[in-house]
């Protein structure tokens, strides 16, 4: 059999069974492809279809959800969760609420999560869910209301051993105090079901800042590879949410400076660097007053507002870390980076990049992680949530980042002997794939055909 069009043959299939899942398609074939090595070598994963079954998730629901505004007006948005893959633990994975969520795309998330989370060795399989409901402009009893009636169908589709959610895109501390709220109320019992909880009511201490801290740790982890470090390096990042806010804070504390910033509405270039001081001024911006960043330019008058249509990758750096939303990063954008001389990419984002951007990055042989391995220790530090949860105890924050840079020093170790074995040496993105694969599909086999 001529693996390479076997390969293309099954991602056919998945762009002609759902043409609209342009996303899904996009993160199934970068998988399937850099897979060609693995099935070569292993012909049982092809005898029991293991990436067939891999690419069509095991459950998918999705349900109604009405709520009403302060003024009392209905209003209905689509629930969805997407039980992707549980053949190493219960499904887990963030809710996105944003106006552009789809099926298409939570199976794309969900189907990265299946991966991500194989990398972390920890227990866990793979899920995704979300809501297209807009978060933004809308009181916070808008928000309890919309959580309260959306919980009240998933709730019955989860549990501590079953599916555990958490926050993503449009989904932080906020709503998660909602949605768990109502959780417990109709369930009648106080478990794990949830992580990214508060700390007071059995959330982790560093699970906040794990995906921005984790993105950082990675990248470091690369640049030792080179003897290199972030030491006095310029970065700039997109995003100024969870993941942005606190890759900044890792970036200062390893002596690096991060010069711009962006949301989806603007993008920031302060020269000085967002130093300490300045980055607790962002933070209650963006968690408490929930304002616009360019408030952050009229208080401090060296920063300025990036004109309309330019991005934080305009701006010359050694390393970019993209932590907004897939395809952000398109190749146009990869060019610029590159003729700037940035020599390190670590995605805190799920698929930030496009695949055009990302062959450009491989072209210039730089260093670049994709966000499955890069990201993962948001998901990491909830698995060190429910280990908490389960034995009723809080472990110190020293722990928790300890186990964090440990779990992150491991991914990329993994990931660059699994490139290396299937002859792509330095290639993370062959790595990640091939290593969360086989795990996944080790775990299928000895389960009989699930
Ligand atoms: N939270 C987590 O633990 C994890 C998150 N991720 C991924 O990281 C990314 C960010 O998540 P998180 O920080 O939690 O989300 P937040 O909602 O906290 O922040 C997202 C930030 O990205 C900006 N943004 C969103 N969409 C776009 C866009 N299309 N172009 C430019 N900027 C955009 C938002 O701007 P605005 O406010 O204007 O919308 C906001 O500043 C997502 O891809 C998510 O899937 C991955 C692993 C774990
Ligand atoms: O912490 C989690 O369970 C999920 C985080 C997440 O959604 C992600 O890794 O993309």
């Amino acid at each position: 059999m001529n693996i390479k069009n076997h390969i293309d043959q099954i991602v056919a299939n998945v762009v002609a069974k759902d043409p609209d899942q342009l996303t899904f398609h996009q993160a199934v074939a970068e998988v399937a492809h850099s897979l060609t090595p693995v099935l070569e070598r292993n012909p049982e994963y092809i005898k029991q279809k293991i990436l067939e079954r891999m690419i069509e998730p095991e459950r998918l629901i999705t349900f109604r959800v009405p709520w009403q505004d302060d003024k009392g007006e209905v209003h209905v948005n689509r629930g969805i969760r997407v039980q992707f893959n549980s053949a190493i633990g219960p499904y887990k994975g963030g809710l996105r609420f944003r106006p552009n969520v789809s099926v298409g795309m939570l199976k794309f998330l969900g189907f990265e999560q299946t991966f991500k989370n194989a990398l972390t060795t920890l227990p866990m399989g793979g899920g995704k869910g979300g809501s297209d409901f807009d978060v933004k402009g809308k009181s916070d009893a808008e928000v309890m209301r919309f959580c309260q009636s959306f919980m009240t169908e998933l709730f019955r589709h989860i549990g501590p051993n079953t599916d555990v959610p958490a926050g993503d895109l449009g989904v932080g501390a906020r709503e998660i105090g909602y949605l768990y709220g109502q959780y417990k109320r109709l369930t009648n019992e106080f478990t794990g079901t949830f992580t990214g909880k508060s700390i007071t009511w059995g959330g982790s201490l560093v699970r906040p800042e794990a995906t921005g801290y984790g993105t950082v740790y990675f990248a470091q982890n690369m640049l030792a590879t080179k003897g290199d470090s972030l030491k006095s390096k310029t970065c700039v990042i997109s995003g100024a949410g969870n993941v942005g806010i606190y890759a900044i804070e890792k970036i200062n504390h390893l002596g690096g400076k991060v010069v711009a910033f962006a949301t989806a509405e603007a993008a920031i270039h302060d020269k000085d660097g967002v130093d300490d001081e300045k980055l607790n001024y962002l933070k209650d911006l963006v968690f408490v007053k929930r304002g616009a960043i360019t408030e952050y330019a009229k208080k401090y008058s060296k920063a300025v507002v990036l004109p309309s249509g330019k991005k934080t990758w305009d701006i010359p750096c050694f390393a970019a870390f993209p932590t907004a939303a897939e395809n952000e990063l398109d190749v146009t954008d990869a060019k610029t980076l590159l003729k700037n001389g940035c020599e390190c990419v670590s995605e805190g984002a799920n698929m930030p990049c496009t695949p055009e951007a990302v062959s450009a990055f491989e072209k210039a042989g730089i260093l670049y992680a994709p966000g499955k391995a890069a990201n993962a220790g948001g998901v990491s530090v909830s698995g060190l949530e429910m280990s908490q949860n389960s034995v009723r105890l809080y472990w110190p924050r020293e722990q928790v980042d300890a186990e964090l840079q440990k779990i992150m020093k491991n991914i990329h170790d993994t990931a660059l002997a699994a490139a290396a074995e299937y002859g792509m040496k330095g290639n993370y993105v062959a790595g990640a794939n091939i290593a969360g694969f086989k795990k996944v599909a080790t775990a299928m086999i000895e389960q009989g055909l699930v």
